[in-house]
């Protein structure tokens, strides 16, 4: 996808492809390793990848329960690797991001946030974390956030850097930043606004408010309530097969439909959607052209135009 390039972009910059740039790099005093050795001191918890090569679809699990799933500093690098990862699967169609022990995430590891007090620390950390949550969300992946239990603070953020958000019932989304002393700084604010506007999203942000599943599908924060069907072999709600749980199992059954068919033409679908939401009409309409032309007489539309495709 094509992105505006401005005489500030170095060089270097200009050749990786737009999808893997963040939004910060040495020309804004960012320094991507020195924050890297920084994160590491504060280890704990991980993210986990499953990529399931069939179905194209990659489980991501935050995994730190005995926290409610915060992020460690050695978790944020972790899942800036995993979005390295999945930026180079040219299989992949879909991304599932889930909490371990059906909770979603409960922000930042205060602990670290202690520690990483200087203002100097917090810039680093939230450069580093809007980078990671921007390419996530440029991932040519359509991405869900399986939102269980609690999405607090950054969890709220990161439930914000995916594509579409599934609640349970009893779950919550809740930018608790006020309530800290702070604003988001993972770039929710910015995604929160694009994604119910202005005023609902100054109410959500300076009240502190949880919007549970109703409230979101509402506000269009979330796209389905799922109502979870424990299998009758359960022993728990969250033990129903070996597969990750009840949850789980019905995000990837909302997920699947969504992504079927050739990887180039699910990727391709994100990618205009994309260039739609990020870029000017006008950048847009030629990122869109170009990925047109990348799909018209290619292998999956004669198959379809071979096949007589009827869309009743
Ligand atoms: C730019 C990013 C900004 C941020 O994300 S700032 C961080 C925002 N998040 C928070 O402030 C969450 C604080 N935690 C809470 O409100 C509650 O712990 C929470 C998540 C509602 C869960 O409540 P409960 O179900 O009653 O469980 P609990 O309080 O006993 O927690 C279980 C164990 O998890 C720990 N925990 C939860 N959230 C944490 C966090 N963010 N960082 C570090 N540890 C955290 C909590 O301390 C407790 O540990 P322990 O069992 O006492 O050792």
């Amino acid at each position: 996808m094509a992105l505006r390039l401005s005489a500030a972009v170095p060089l270097a910059m200009r050749r990786l492809p737009a999808a893997v740039r963040g939004v910060h790099d040495a020309a804004h005093g960012f320094h991507e390793a020195e924050i890297r050795d920084q994160l590491l001191r504060f280890p704990g918890g991980s993210i986990d990848v499953r990529k399931e090569e069939e179905g194209g679809i990659a489980v991501v699990t935050v995994n730190n329960p005995g926290r409610m799933n915060a992020f460690t500093g050695s978790m944020m690098v972790d899942l800036h690797d995993a979005v390295q990862q999945l930026e180079r699967w040219p299989e992949g169609k879909g991304l599932l991001l889930h909490g371990a022990n059906s909770t979603f995430c409960s922000g930042s590891d205060l602990n670290a946030v202690r520690a990483l007090e200087s203002s100097q620390d917090g810039l680093k950390m939230c450069m580093y974390m809007q980078n990671t949550l921007t390419r996530l969300m440029r991932l040519p992946l359509i991405s869900v956030a399986l939102v269980e239990g609690k999405a607090l603070g950054g969890g709220a953020e990161l439930t914000t850097a995916c594509d579409f958000r599934l609640m349970v019932p009893g779950s919550q989304i809740r930018f608790v930043h006020r309530h800290m002393g702070l604003v988001p700084g993972w770039g929710g604010a910015a995604r929160l606004v694009r994604l119910v506007g202005y005023r609902h999203a100054l109410r959500l942000l300076s009240g502190a408010e949880a919007a549970g599943p109703q409230e979101a599908l509402a506000l269009g924060l979330a796209d389905a309530l799922l109502e979870p069907v424990s299998s009758p072999s359960s022993s728990t709600p969250d033990d129903d097969g070996g597969d990750g749980g009840a949850a789980l199992r019905a995000a990837l059954s909302w997920l699947e439909p969504r992504v079927a068919g050739a990887p180039e033409v699910v990727r391709a679908a994100k990618k205009v959607a994309l260039s739609g939401a990020e870029l000017p009409l006008e950048e847009a309409l030629r990122a869109e052209r170009d990925v047109f032309g990348t799909l018209w007489g290619a292998p999956a539309n004669r198959r379809a135009l071979a096949r007589g495709a009827k869309h009743k």
